[in-house]
This record gives structure tokens, sequence and C-alpha cells, in this order.
């Protein structure tokens, strides 16, 4: 592999010919656009500050990346050719002239992101180079601080070197997001890395030591750290050894014992010194001395002192445990009098441990709270175990273990599968699996020493078949119940008595099915009706039997039909007896007092408020059209029964469905009037009225027939039931009784009318008790006032005249305030306004 050459040609690399292809000024646009494809910081960007930008490759990449009339700021100390859509200035950015450069620039606005790929003049020694290059990212991340904007972008160049963790761990401090990372286009050979810091964190104030290349490179960069505390690790050794510090040629090194006691970092001692010695006379010591004769300073010790270069990782330990005992005896500070002798330096521990003490509480306080809930389940896995247990024993009843869920009426739940289902247990029971999860889980609690259960797992699943069963049955009991309670069913069984399966036209298997359904339907809407259940079937059936029945044995809704008219003539078929029947009637007149009567207008009234003032709005007018063509609609169905009155034999005629395909209600009231009516009179009977089942639509051969003849005979081909004079006669009164009621809206607005009175006139009792009890006022000045009150209250105010717009040309068909209208007003459809004359004319000559 040819290796890259860093000058000359060489450096007319790749990226050098797209970048000229391109037009970019330097190949250093590849690195931003590559590290923007990355991290995609420009084109959320509306502002940009570029530091060190000359040429203007990067500024040109910024131009086209982000969005249209965003600000692109470049400084550099070499001139930059203007660039389109980009400010660029000339200028140290070190300098304070600069930052108040940018600031002209900018005024109040803030950048979204911002950029530093600086370097200074390469050439000098390595060393040099490298801090420069850390100390110029240190002065761009300054311009950053007081430019970004809360949550913006720094991208910055740094080589890696000894400064570069420091300037790491800074940038960490401001920023959520740090990333280092060096594009593709960046020659292998650069010791150049990028470092795309984002989310700042726009602190209110930085500490300026942060900022200062002297404390970050120097004191931060290499820290003495704190590492009492540390265990000693051979890798921390092995890292201090590597070479020779700069500057530092000297093979072999020693130092006096003491310093190893008083130092902080007593590991740093252990790998680079190869002697602790104890020479007195040379080093004058005192605590040197006195180190040299404390008993702790053994023999073994001395001679580990002597060579540490060959100490193995016990010695070492020993030496750090000796050390911690002379530093106790001589009264220095140790882990365990202070946690932190270098509190300033390394403030940043200190939160570390707030924030670790807040984890472990946090820990402490989840491992509670689980343990806790462990507890509980255990606890209820427990009971629920012993009470299957007792009902396997018949001790006991399912709804005891939690199977029966109160419904909202305290209802009939113990089958409602719903409710069961809500309990996990019992699904689990459902399943057949829960005392095998029970049992699982039981193992687990007692593996991990809670609960215990002497059970296995193929017992759990032999009680949960049990279970299963024994549930299965006792649902199966209660649908037989329950289904024999009811009426449908009832009846239903005694079709099959009479082997009439076929009756309804049903195959046998379907009508199970939809018994089945049905019983699963009665099931979910007894739910709220039923108040009790369980072990006693009588509550169940009195709840079933819900509907209420009279003494007649009709239920409220029979005892509706045959209330009508029609029925009114035949003896007997109401008779109740006589106390109940007033009790009814008295709970009739309570029910009809709450509807709020309405009166229907006379005819007169009617005429009299469609004056001309009056006359109804294009809305109303379109309504009662509406309506009107509903009423023709009905008066046409009832053609049909008015046929009837002159000749029976029409109404076979009549048509079971309305024009819109609807079955017309009507009729099929009727004849089911007619039925009742027969019924009723004892005219027919039940077996004559199966008897009229058997006729030839009940069975039809439609085989080979097509679609459209089918559905034409389902329209047509019925038998048309006898509908009598009186039915006729019911329905007629209905549907008079129906188009006389008033509209709903008309209905509305007198109930609101009377419900206003109401509130007036309790005021105004309100007033007149207040003056009749004030023993001011005279009986007669009482009288006088409380009269007054009353035309006061009888005198309505004079609304303002409604105008009246004629609905033609432009305002024909608009909905809305016509143009030039002010107040209240009313549209009138001058074409209804001649109809109306022209029917009072009509029923005048009449
Ligand atoms: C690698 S070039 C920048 C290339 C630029 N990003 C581009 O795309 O065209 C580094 C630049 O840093 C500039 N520079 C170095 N020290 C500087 C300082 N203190 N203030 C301003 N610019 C500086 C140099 O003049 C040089 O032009």
């Amino acid at each position: 592999m040819a290796i890259q050459k860093k000058h000359g040609k060489g450096r007319l690399d790749k990226w050098y010919k797209l970048a000229k292809e391109k037009g970019y000024r330097a190949r250093a646009a590849f690195k931003l656009i590559q590290l923007n494809k990355k991290y995609g910081f420009l084109e959320k960007s509306k502002v940009v500050l570029d530091l060190c930008a000359a040429p203007g490759s990067w500024c040109q990449v910024c131009a086209e990346t982000m969005p249209k009339d965003s600000i692109i700021i470049g400084v550099d100390l070499a001139p930059i050719k203007p660039i389109p859509k980009v400010i660029t200035f000339q200028s140290d950015i070190t300098t304070e002239k600069c930052r108040a450069t940018i600031r002209t620039h900018l005024k109040t606005w803030k950048a979204d992101c911002v950029l530093h790929d600086g370097a200074p003049n390469v050439g000098t020694a390595w060393v040099q180079d490298s801090y420069n290059q850390a100390e110029l990212a240190l002065h761009s991340l300054k311009l950053a601080t007081e430019f970004l904007v809360e949550g913006g972008a720094f991208v910055t160049k740094v080589f890696r070197s000894k400064d570069y963790n420091s300037l790491l761990w800074v940038l960490n401090q401001l920023f959520t997001k740090v990333d280092a990372t060096k594009p593709p286009s960046s020659r292998n050979v650069s010791a150049e890395i990028f470092v795309v810091c984002r989310g700042f964190k726009a602190p209110k104030r930085i500490d300026p030591r942060l900022l200062d290349p002297r404390s970050v490179f120097e004191d931060l960069a290499d820290p003495a750290p704190n590492n009492e505390a540390k265990v000693y690790n051979p890798e921390v050794k092995k890292r201090k050894r590597e070479g020779y510090e700069e500057g530092d040629y000297i093979q072999y090194k020693e130092i006096a014992a003491s310093e190893f006691i008083q130092t902080t970092d007593p590991i740093a001692i252990l790998g680079q010194y190869n002697r602790l010695t104890f020479e007195q006379q040379k080093n004058g010591d005192v605590a040197l001395a006195a180190l040299d004769k404390l008993p702790e300073t053994t023999d073994e010790i001395r001679l580990c002192c002597a060579d540490l270069k060959v100490l193995g990782r016990k010695e070492f330990k020993l030496l750090l445990k000796w050390r911690l005992r002379v530093r106790e005896i001589f009264g220095f500070p140790t882990k365990k009098t202070t946690k932190t002798p270098l509190a300033e330096e390394v403030a940043e521990v200190e939160n570390m441990d707030d924030e670790l003490r807040i984890q472990e509480e946090l820990q402490r306080i989840k491992d509670k709270e689980s343990s806790k809930k462990k507890k509980e389940r255990r606890k209820e896995n427990e009971k629920k175990q012993k009470e299957i247990v007792r009902m396997q024993m018949n001790m006991t009843a399912p709804m005891d273990i939690g199977m029966e869920q109160e419904g909202p009426k305290g209802g009939d739940s113990m089958f409602r599968l719903k409710a069961i289902d809500q309990t996990e247990a019992l699904r689990r029971i459902a399943k057949g699996k829960m005392t095998k999860m029970t049992a699982a889980e039981f193992k687990k609690d007692r593996d991990s020493g809670i609960g215990s259960s002497g059970e296995t797992d193929d017992e759990s699943d032999e009680e949960g078949d049990r279970l299963e069963r024994e549930l299965d049955n006792m649902y199966d009991d209660y649908r037989e119940r329950k289904a024999a309670a009811d009426a449908k069913y009832r009846a239903k069984k005694a079709r099959k008595e009479h082997g009439d399966d076929e009756w309804e036209g049903v195959s046998a298997d379907e009508k199970e099915e939809s018994d089945e359904e049905e019983a699963l339907e009665e099931d979910s809407s007894d739910d709220s009706d039923s108040e009790e259940h369980g072990d006693t079937s009588k509550p169940l059936l009195r709840d079933l039997d819900n509907t209420p029945q009279d003494e007649a044995g009709l239920s409220k809704r029979a005892r509706g039909f045959f209330n009508q008219d029609i029925f009114q003539t035949i003896p007997g078929l109401l008779d109740v007896p006589e106390d109940e029947e007033s009790e009814e009637e008295a709970m009739d007149v309570d029910e009809e007092e709450e509807i709020p009567e309405v009166e229907e207008p006379k005819v007169e009234e009617r005429e009299a408020e469609e004056s001309e003032d009056d006359l109804p709005t294009i809305e109303e007018q379109k309504k009662m059209r509406k309506e009107k063509s509903a009423r023709k609609d009905k008066d046409k169905a009832f053609d049909v029964v008015k046929r009837d009155e002159d000749d029976d034999d029409d109404w076979e005629a009549a048509e079971k469905k309305t024009k819109d395909g609807r079955p017309n209600i009507d009729i099929i009231t009727a004849e089911a009037m007619t039925l009742a009516h027969q019924l009723a009179r004892g005219e027919k009977s039940t077996y004559d009225i199966i008897d009229e089942g058997y006729n030839k639509y009940a069975f039809k051969d439609r085989d080979g027939l097509p679609d459209w003849f089918l559905d034409d005979e389902g329209k047509h081909d019925r038998p048309h039931k006898p509908i009598s004079k009186e039915a006729a006669a019911a329905i007629k009164e209905k549907l008079r009784a129906y188009n006389a009621r008033p509209i709903k809206k008309v209905a509305e607005a007198r109930a609101r009318k009377k419900f206003k009175q109401a509130q007036k006139l309790e005021k105004l009792k309100k007033k007149a008790d207040l003056l009749a009890g004030d023993e001011g006022m005279s009986e007669k000045e009482k009288a006088t006032s409380i009269a007054k009150l009353m035309s006061a209250a009888g005198r309505t105010k004079r609304k303002a005249p409604v105008k009246v717009v004629k609905a033609q040309g432009l305002n024909r068909g608009l909905s809305g305030r016509p143009k030039g209208v002010k107040g209240r007003y009313k549209m009138v459809d001058p074409r209804m306004k001649k109809e109306m004359r022209a029917l009072k004319r009509i029923a005048k000559r009449k």
C-alpha cells in the first residue's frame, strides 16, 4: 500500500481533485460535508459562526446546505475572498476585537452553530503545535459559549495529544453530547480529529478557569489524582511506566519515603520511582526520621521500598496499607477522615458522589417496593392456593376466591366471563394454568427464599383441569336455569316438543346456535338487571322474569298494545283487580304530568299567526315543505287503509313495504292488531295461526332461479293477512294524532316559553312576599306596590320590529344575512306568500 505523501504532489489526493471539480476553495470542505452528513447540524441552523474560515470552503458548504436567508459569518487571520450570502472579516479569534466585531455582526442574534477548523502556524515542535491547537480550540470554545444559543452545536478541530482529554473534559461540562470523529476526507497521517458537541447547556455562569488554557491544560490535563481510595491497579502502573517523560531522561529515580506518605497520588510514586529512601542525612527530613523509627516500618516494608521495580501486586498492597497506617499516626487526612482532600480542584467528584447517592437511594426505594410487591403477590397466591384446596374439598364456593366480581349492582357476576377474565388468577384457571403458574411462581419465590409451596406441577395441572371442568359444568347449569326462566326459551322449547323444529324455517342446528347466542346475549343484558345470583336459583329466576307482568298475565309492552281503543270492546281482556287498576291509573296520570303539555294550536290561531309579519323564514318553509311531503306519503300509505273501509279485499293489495323499501309499520301493526283481536275474541285459536303458517309461501323452491327473480319474489310473493275495520280505524287514528302533533321545534319553543314564565312568576312571588312582609308600609301601600309589580311584569318589552326581506334575485337561496340589512330580519318567499293567500281564499270559499 502506497504511503500518502504529506508534502508536494502527494497532497493532491482525490479530495483535492473533487474540491476543484466542485468549486470548493479547499479540500477541507469535504470534512464539514462528512461531519454534517453524520450529525446533521447545518440543516437546522439559521445562524453559523465559522472561526478560522480562510480560504472559505466551510463557508461555501454552509451557504449551500443551510436554509435560505441564513446568516453565515466567517473570520480568519487571513483575508477571505467574498462569498455570496456570507459575511467575512479578518481578525484574530483570540482577541477582544474579534469578539466585538462578531457582536456587531450578530447584534442580538445567537448562533445555532459555531465551527472551528483553526490551525495555528505549524512547523515548530510537535508538542508546541498540539498545545497551540488545543489553546486555539479553547479560544474558539470561549467565543462559542458567548454566541451559541442554548442547545446549539459546536464543531472543533483538535490534535490528539495529552491536552486532548482535558479539552474533552471541558467540552463535556458544557454540552450534553460530545462526539470525537475523524471524517474520511481527513488524511490518515494527520493527527487532527474533529469533536462535534451538541446540546449547548448555556449555563448562566461559567467558571473562567474552565476556559482558561492555563488551568485547563496545566491543572486539569495532569491533575494530581486523588488515588487515596483506589486499590492498586497494575494497568495504571504500566501506563505510567511507559517511556520517559519529556526532558526526563534519568533512568534511576528515588524519592524520600516520607513523600510517599504525604502524597495524594501514591500510585504515581510507585509507578515512577525505583526506590523509597529513608536516608535522613541526605534529605534532612524530620518526618523521614520519625517514619524510620516507627514500628510499622518493618523490615519487610524496607525491603519493598528498596526496589519498587521488582515488586508484585501483593507487595504494592503492603506498601499502600503501610502508608495509610502511617498517615493515620501522623494525623494526615485519610479516606476515613475526609472524602475529598482536594475538594476545590475536584468539585465534579463531589457532584458525582451526590448523583451516586441519589441513584443508590432510588435503587434502594425500588428494591424495597419490588420486595413489598413480591410479598403481597406471594400472600395473595398463598391465599388463593388455600381457597382452591378448600373448594376442591367442597368447603367453599368459587366466588370466595375472587371468581366472582361484584357487578355494578352487585350483580349476577358468577358466570360473567368478562368479569371473570378481569381476574388474572381466574384467567389462568380458565386456561387450566393457574395452579401451574402459581406453582412455578412459588418455586421461583422459594428459590429466592420467599414463600413456600409443597405442590408439584403435575398436581397443579390436575387441579387446574378439575377446576376448569367444574367451572364449565357450573356455567352449563347456570345457562340451563336461566334459559328455563326465559319466556322465549319456553316458547321455543314448546315448539321443539311439538316437533316443529322447522316451524320458523330454520334448521335444528341453526336454532341451537341462535339459542346459544340468545343465552349469551341474555347473559350480558341481564347483568345489570339482576341483583342476586349464585347459590340459589330463586333470585335469578325472579330477576330474569323481571319484565313486569300484571295480573292478567301481560307484560308492560303487551298491556300497552292491548290498551289501544280497538281492544276496549273486548270484555275481560285487561281485567285486573280494582285497587291495582287505580294504582296504575294514578301512575299514568303522574307520568302524563311529567311531560310538558303542549296544546295544539287551533286553525284560526295558526292563521292569525301567519300574518304578513310572521311569514315563515326560508329555513322554516323548507322544513314545512318537507314535512308536508312526508305527510302526503303517510296519507298515501293510509289510502290503503281507507280503501279497506270500502272493500276489505283491497287489503290484499296493501304493500308491506314503503317506497324506500322499509317495512310499512302501519300495515304490519294493523295486521298484528287484527290477529290479536281475533285471538282475544276467540275467533281464532293459536292452533289456527300455526296452521295458517303452512301455506304456499312457506315452501319455496329456489334452486336454479336467477337472483333478479328471487329479489322480486321476495318483495311481492308474501302472504297478506287480513286487516279488520277496527284495526284500520285504530291506525288511522294513530296517524291523525301523529299528524296533529306540533313539530318538535314549535313544541320546544312553547316549553321554553312556559319555563320562562314560571321563572318570572317565581321571582314575582319572592318580591311580593318581601313587600308583604315590609313593616314600614301600610296595607294600602303594599297592595299598590304589588299591583304595580304585577302590571310591570305583565308588560312585555317591545322588541324592535322584524324587518321582512323578500327572498328574490340574489338573496334567493342564500343562507346568512342579506347585504345591507341590520337588526332582526326575516326572509320571506313571495311564492309561499301567494300560495298561502290562495289557500286562505279556497278555505273561505269552502
Ligand atoms: C485549515 S485552515 C481553515 C480552513 C477552512 N475551514 C476552510 O474550509 O477553508 C486554518 C485557518 O486557521 C486560521 N487561523 C489560525 N489561527 C488563527 C487565529 N488565531 N485567528 C483566526 N484564524 C486563525 C489560519 O489562518 C488558517 O486559515
